[in-house]
């Protein structure tokens, strides 16, 4: 049977979704008071079945550098290896709006070399927005970057990009860091940003910032009061193994769930039980 409640693009749309999600739903939905729910895909069968249960954004993060490629941190993944992960999630939605984050080395030396990747995104990965980490430092390559008519999501607090002169994960926006927070939104929003990821902002902060900003506020470890959440799939679905962030919610147990299927494939092959009669020509 097909599930009959009304997932958050019908919300976003105000009625049953006959076209892709743009950044101005998005928008209209924090005048409404709307709240919305972004993931991370970095695959077809994830993408198309978040895009089917109503997840009205998806991110092909550079996060799949620790969630796909296995590195350490996000810093050494590239373009290249981002592209085809983009182009995949791309094609198996229909609904979601796809924003592809621009990784460590892209974008940093400028409104150049920011707008030259963000038009690969959008032409090599077929994506609809992009996203990049920074705030006031950055203003000028998201001026660029929206100026050439790519829609941009910003990146403020704590910035894995920058995880080495950060400190490691740390929450930011503690005392007086909360101007800073302030000032990098501000920024953001005024070089034309469509929206603004807070990450592990103290939760008064983000507050406050949703509050005055005109755009979106993307929460991840910001509290309650964004206007938006991101969590990484694999750390929503339990897929991950090891010490989750604390802002991690896990509504599932995929780990567990995927060795218990593994474990009795390698037993029934193991034991003669697979393949049976009905899985032989
Ligand atoms: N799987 C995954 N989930 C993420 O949320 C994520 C990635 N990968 N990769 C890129 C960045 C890195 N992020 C991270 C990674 C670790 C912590 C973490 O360990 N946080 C601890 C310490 C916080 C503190 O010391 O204040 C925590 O308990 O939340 C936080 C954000 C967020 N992003
Ligand atoms: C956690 C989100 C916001 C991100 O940047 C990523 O997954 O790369
Ligand atoms: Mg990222």
């Amino acid at each position: 049977m097909m599930e009959s409640t009304p997932n958050e693009v019908t919300a976003l749309y105000g009625g049953p979704a006959t076209r892709r999600v743009r950044t101005r739903d998005l928008i209209a939905a924090k005048e409404r008071g709307e709240r919305w729910s972004m993931l991370t895909s970095y695959d077809q069968y994830t993408a198309s079945i978040f895009d089917a249960a109503g997840i009205p954004a998806l991110l092909v993060g550079d996060s799949a550098a620790n969630n796909v490629f296995g590195y350490e941190t996000t810093l050494p993944v590239t373009v290249d290896e981002l592209l085809p992960l983009v182009r995949a999630v791309v094609r198996a939605t229909r609904q979601t709006l796809v924003v592809g984050d621009l990784p460590f080395g892209s974008y940093e030396e400028g409104p150049t070399q920011a707008l030259r990747t963000a038009v690969r995104f959008m032409k090599e990965g077929g994506c609809h927005a992009v996203k990049l980490e920074g705030g006031r430092h950055y203003a000028a390559q998201i001026e660029a970057i929206v100026g050439a008519g790519i829609p941009v999501m910003a990146h403020i607090g704590f910035t894995p990009q920058r995880e080495h002169t950060l400190g490691g994960y740390r929450v930011q926006g503690r005392g007086d860091a909360a101007d800073d927070v302030l000032a990098d939104a501000w920024a953001v929003a005024e070089a034309g940003a469509f929206a603004v990821v807070l990450e592990m902002v103290l939760g008064e902060v983000a507050k406050r910032v949703t509050a005055e900003l005109p755009i979106p506020t993307v929460g991840i470890g910001a509290g309650p009061d964004t206007d938006a959440q991101v969590l990484v799939w694999q750390d929503m679905a339990g897929l991950r193994t090891g010490k989750a962030p604390r802002f991690v919610k896990r509504y599932a147990e995929l780990a567990g769930t995927l060795t218990d299927a593994t474990r009795r494939f390698a037993d029934e092959v193991r034991g003669g039980e697979f393949p049976a009669a009905e899985h032989t020509f």
